[in-house]
């Protein structure tokens, strides 16, 4: 059955936000003086309709696949190295299982196409389109009728969670090239300034890397639109994101990306709906070459720059108390009047 793309509808709404940054004015402090915080507890408002935003039941999804371009050694690392860490994921051990405990974020982790087959158990769906990706060097990715049975079940597993924000993260040996592809071919920039090392390669295997990426384009003249893109380059991780991403934008979730691959899968799906962006809360800019770039393109304002350049959610599970914070700043701070603080000379001018 196809899935139909939700329409994604603009949540400007001028009086709100003017509502908004008028208590964000009058809490005792100096006007502005929370810098991004304020801009990200106005977001945040916005997106859930409300002046006292309350944050609930946040989670992180991590989304798998494996990539059949990743034969041609575009990683440091083998493929097998998915199934493992999904396992690691599971056992609590992972960066991303380490920090979402830490902050009471609910985790799941969803095989959307890892080569290998997993025993079921709570905290794992399994959305195997296939044990693997087509190597996009040869042909499409996956066919369009997988990418859109990856989009739908995305967009069904948004559905079925609990909670008002979603934190992007993934999975997958070789996914940094689906995303450079990707970021190529949708924002029109060269492959150089969208492909970086990865999961740490060497100076030469990063220029071999973008020979192989440069192939592939060219392999592919013809996938310009967004899901043509998406068949075409992959990965399954990414497809299915891409539908939870239009799901929970639909839905006004609080939308936490993460680093490279996730915002890849943002601009997938801002190339759909541009309305997801105003969902959309970038956690940090990642030291993946080609993220600056992104970001910029998508015109984001990452909260951290820790050269984080791990993926899996990590960055955006960091970031995750900024986003409370910026709640709590908005629904517990004193006003001037409620504390009985002066106000600026107003002789002075503001600043915001
Ligand atoms: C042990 C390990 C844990 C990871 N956790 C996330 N990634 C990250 O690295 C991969 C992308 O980089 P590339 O395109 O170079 O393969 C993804 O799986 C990503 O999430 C990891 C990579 C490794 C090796
Ligand atoms: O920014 C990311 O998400 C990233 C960067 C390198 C490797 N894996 C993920």
């Amino acid at each position: 059955m196809p899935f139909n793309i939700p329409v994604i509808d603009d949540i400007t709404q001028p009086a709100l936000a003017a509502r908004l940054q008028h208590l964000l004015d009058n809490k005792t402090k100096p006007v502005g003086s929370l810098g991004q915080i304020e801009r990200l507890a106005q977001r945040i408002g916005l997106i859930l309709g409300s002046e006292a935003p309350e944050l609930k039941a946040p989670q992180l999804v991590v989304f798998a696949g494996d990539h059949g371009l990743a034969a041609r050694g575009v990683s440091a690392y083998p493929s097998d190295v998915t199934w493992q860490m999904v396992e690691n994921f599971l056992a609590g051990g992972a960066a991303v299982s380490v920090l979402a405990r830490q902050n009471g974020i609910g985790l799941t982790v969803v095989d959307c196409g890892v080569c290998h087959d997993f025993a079921p158990r709570p905290g794992l769906v399994i959305n195997k389109l296939a044990p693997g990706t087509a190597d996009a060097l040869e042909g499409p990715a996956m066919s369009a009728a997988q990418c859109n049975v990856a989009v739908a079940s995305g967009a069904a597993l948004v559905k079925d969670l609990p909670g008002n924000a979603l934190l992007l993260g993934e999975m997958g040996i070789g996914n940094t090239s689906a995303a450079s592809l990707l970021m190529s071919r949708l924002a029109g920039l060269d492959i150089v300034d969208c492909t970086g090392a990865g999961t740490g390669l060497d100076a030469p295997s990063v220029q071999r890397k973008i020979g192989i990426l440069r192939q592939v384009l060219a392999r592919h003249p013809d996938a310009k639109a967004p899901l043509d893109a998406l068949a075409a380059f992959g990965g399954f991780e990414v497809a299915t994101m891409v539908g939870a991403v239009l799901q929970a934008a639909a839905e006004r979730r609080v939308i936490v990306v993460d680093g490279f691959i996730a915002s890849s899968a943002v601009l997938v799906a801002s190339a759909l709906q541009p309305a997801v962006l105003q969902r959309c809360v970038f956690a940090h800019q990642s030291g993946e070459r080609g993220h600056a770039l992104m970001l910029a393109h998508l015109k984001a304002e990452p909260l951290l720059d820790l050269g984080l350049r791990l993926g899996e959610g990590s960055g955006a599970a960091l970031a995750w108390p900024l986003l409370m914070s910026a709640c709590a700043i908005l629904r517990e701070m004193a006003s001037f009047e409620s504390a009985g603080v002066s106000r600026q000379d107003s002789a002075q001018t503001a600043v915001r």
